[in-house]
């Protein structure tokens, strides 16, 4: 089978509002990062399937034959992306020697990484020799995307290397993205590598890496906000290792143990992220005041508590929003909590020196702190003259 070679890319995400709560139907506002997850896919005569993760110090490969093998005893066919073939799940599993309740992070991607690249050829009738190389600029597992942009550029070059979806690049450009309906089968195939991930996603963080852009997330529809004001953030990476998936999983017991507690906790969080659209989309059509920016500094301190209410908090993330709070300015955790990253506002008038002293003192801590551009392009493809050096670097190494 002819396989078409690529280089894609798909953006990291922040949760301005509505993490935990999308994931039981309440809307979530969510902007895309220009910090990205790049993938190479080539094909080779090995008849071997190779995986390269550098970020996560991973390297494997397997017989083509044996996949093939896989592949037949399972039934896997191609068009049932929008249910996990569990019985597949279960036999990669084995054959991985992963045990169920694993949350390893090598062995979820090597799981979201057979199952996306074993769906998307089952229904060519072939599984072809190749080797995918997977490099990021997110840290991994710290509330910023890194599952769904790992997901998005599998989806996105495996269905684009079958034939599935045509390839969007023309001579005429280095960098180029897919029509709408191949975006959603994209999106679509990737929720399958969040749910190996993250066992219940709501589907925000995929929907970010395939659209990008400013979105809000209601129980699977997705509206892409287009007033909105250009918002400063600052991004503190607090380093404090956490499993969306256990984290996610702990607000479902929650609820489960206090219903009447956390479901009104939960319309709360609603309610916010809907204060935060309108306040956002006033903002675009007028000037913003800084009204404006007290409203939305107040959404950030309810909503922080509303997460430390449903158990997500993190005394990380307390003196990340003590230690900005001291200079006047507010932040939450962002993504699935338990530590990893925060957001902080800026205001237009926010001084620099501000951001600067702000930014030291967050380092002090032994955090990463930066400020960061928000609303990048979802999902591309590239062609190799339209990628950083340092990035073809680390892809060539494998
Ligand atoms: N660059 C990468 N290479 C390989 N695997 C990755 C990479 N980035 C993420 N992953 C996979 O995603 C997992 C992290 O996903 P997790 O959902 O816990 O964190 P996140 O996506 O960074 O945060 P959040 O879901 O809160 O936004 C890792 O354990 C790994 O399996
Ligand atoms: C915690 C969560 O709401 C966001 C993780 O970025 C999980 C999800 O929506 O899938
Ligand atoms: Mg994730």
């Amino acid at each position: 089978m002819h396989i078409k070679e690529c280089i894609v890319s798909a953006p990291g995400k922040a949760i301005l509002h509505g993490e935990h709560a999308v994931v039981h139907g309440k809307v979530a506002l969510a902007v895309s990062l220009n910090l990205r997850t790049y993938l190479q896919l080539q094909a080779t005569s090995s008849s071997k399937v190779c995986i390269n993760l550098p970020n996560i110090n991973t390297f494997l490969s397997w017989d083509v034959t044996i996949l093939k093998q896989l592949l037949s005893d399972s039934g896997a066919v191609l068009g049932v992306v929008d249910e996990l073939d569990g019985e597949l799940v279960k036999r990669l599993r084995d054959f991985v020697g992963v045990a169920n309740g694993n949350l390893d992070t090598r062995s979820m991607a090597i799981l979201a990484f057979l199952y996306i690249y074993i769906t998307v050829f089952a229904g060519t009738g072939d599984l072809p020799s190749v080797t995918v190389s997977v490099w990021s600029e997110l840290p991994t597992g710290a509330g910023l995307g890194s599952s769904a942009a790992y997901s998005v550029c599998l989806a996105a070059a495996l269905l684009s290397a079958s034939g599935t979806i045509p390839s969007p690049l023309t001579d005429l450009e280095n960098t180029a993205r897919w029509a709408e309906e191949d975006m959603e089968l994209i999106n679509r195939c990737a929720f399958q590598g969040e749910r190996i991930i993250h066992g219940n996603p709501s589907g925000v963080d995929n929907a970010v890496g395939t659209w990008g852009g400013i979105l809000r997330y209601h129980s699977g529809k997705i509206t892409t906000l287009s007033r909105v004001p250009m918002l400063r953030i600052l991004l503190t990476n607090t380093k404090v290792a956490r499993s969306t998936k256990v984290l996610v999983a702990g607000v479902k017991d929650k609820m489960n143990k206090f219903p009447s507690i956390i479901n009104p906790v939960l319309d709360s969080v609603d309610a916010i992220s809907s204060t935060c659209e309108q306040t956002l989309s006033e903002m675009a059509s007028d000037t913003p005041t800084p009204e404006h920016y007290d409203v939305l500094e107040e959404l950030i301190d309810i909503n922080q508590h509303q997460l430390n209410v449903m158990g997500v908090g993190h005394p990380a993330i307390d003196r990340l929003c003590g230690i900005t709070l001291a200079r006047g300015l507010h932040s939450k955790l962002t993504g699935a909590g338990g530590g990893g990253c925060g957001i902080t506002l800026l205001r237009p008038e926010t001084e620099h020196s501000v951001v600067l002293n702000t930014i030291q003192d967050l380092r002090d801590c032994g955090y990463d702190c930066w400020e960061t551009r928000i609303g990048a392009a979802g999902v591309q493809q590239h062609s190799p003259l339209a990628v950083k050096e340092e990035v073809l670097e680390v892809l060539a190494r494998y």
